[in-house]
């Protein structure tokens, strides 16, 4: 699925990102726990280089419970990696983030320096909703600190921890095509940039036979293993009124529904990937990406020939 991205955005937040990373002990990714693989960044692994990383899975209210501790389970056993599930139900959650980060990075210099911990996350995961609740009272804001960049907030969780907003947005270029349409049907990608019957199709395509219960009890339709995806919107289409004149279907109207009860967990807690669906997108993508590359090259050698 073709997206639209903001490569100036993308180039200032690489280099703010770059400029800060030597002073960090730990950097968080916020990941959204519906969609754990498909919204984290892998350009992020090359930035960070090497630094402990810390994973909070967001809006973990929305996200199927077995599947977020399937997740966590996956982090959890990678080295210099943690993972904690959050959600803005959590009065107080910087006592569990402080403590992830210090069991990351217990040694620095006999404890003497603050932590320096960066949070990242791609565009609508919870970051601003994050921050403002471990800002708190404790709220300090600088931006005159040397090498700080003027979008970048600085919050001092504790007299010894800072942790530090990336400025910008910090966008993955997707070799996964599930993953595209899981962060359109997440909220994480602007309306005008995906054509939202596909994106429902693919929703209804993963939650026929994952989460059919939760279509059953929604909509109100009978044996949902035995429809099409299509056949499924056009059923919701007819139960939900959704019908043009002339008595034909209304898909669109069907599809902006379809993803609007994902969004807000009308369907109950959903989760469109397990560590081990989106390990196998992940490995399809890169064969994918990587023929691609070879015959873009091939192309292009073709072209010079032609021209010699
Ligand atoms: N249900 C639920 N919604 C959440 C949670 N955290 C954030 N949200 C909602 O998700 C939306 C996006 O949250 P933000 O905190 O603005 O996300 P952000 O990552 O700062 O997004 P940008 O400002 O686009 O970078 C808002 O509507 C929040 O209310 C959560 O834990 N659970």
């Amino acid at each position: 699925m073709a997206i639209q991205w903001f490569p100036g955005h993308m180039h200032l937040t690489r280099k703010a990102i770059g400029e800060r990373i030597k002073d960090i002990d730990v950097v968080i990714e916020m990941l959204d726990a519906r969609l754990p693989g498909s919204s984290a960044n892998p350009m992020l692994a090359e930035l960070i280089q090497g630094k402990p990383g810390l994973k909070i899975l967001s809006k973990q209210d929305l996200a199927d419970p077995v599947q977020t501790a399937a997740w966590l389970n996956h982090y959890n056993a990678l080295p210099e990696v943690r993972a904690l599930g959050l959600d803005t139900s959590m009065v107080s959650p910087a006592k569990a983030l402080i403590e992830a980060c210090q069991q990351l990075a217990p040694n620095r210099g006999g404890m003497v320096k603050p932590m320096r911990v960066l949070i990242c996350g791609i565009p609508n995961v919870g970051k601003s909703t994050l921050i403002n609740t471990l800002k708190g009272k404790r709220a300090a804001k600088t931006g005159d600190e040397a090498g700080v960049t003027k979008l970048e907030q600085r919050i001092t969780l504790a007299d010894d921890f800072y942790l530090y907003d990336t400025p910008g947005v910090l966008w993955p270029r997707i070799i996964v095509e599930q993953s595209g349409f899981n962060l359109a049907a997440s909220g994480a990608i602007g309306v005008n940039a995906f054509d939202e019957e596909v994106v429902a199709l693919e929703l209804l395509n993963y939650l026929i036979p994952n989460y059919p219960q939760a279509l059953e009890t929604r909509y109100k339709i009978k044996d949902v293993a035995s429809h099409t995806d299509e056949t499924m919107l056009e059923a919701i289409a007819r139960q939900r009124g959704a019908i043009q004149s002339g008595g034909r279907v209304n898909t669109s109207k069907a599809a902006e529904l379809v993803i609007h009860d994902f969004r807000s967990a009308a369907l109950g807690r959903v989760t469109l990937e397990t560590p081990e669906e989106f390990a196998q997108w992940l490995a399809e993508g890169k064969k994918a990406d990587a023929e691609r590359a070879q015959r873009k090259e091939g192309s292009k050698k073709a072209k010079k020939q032609a021209r010699e």
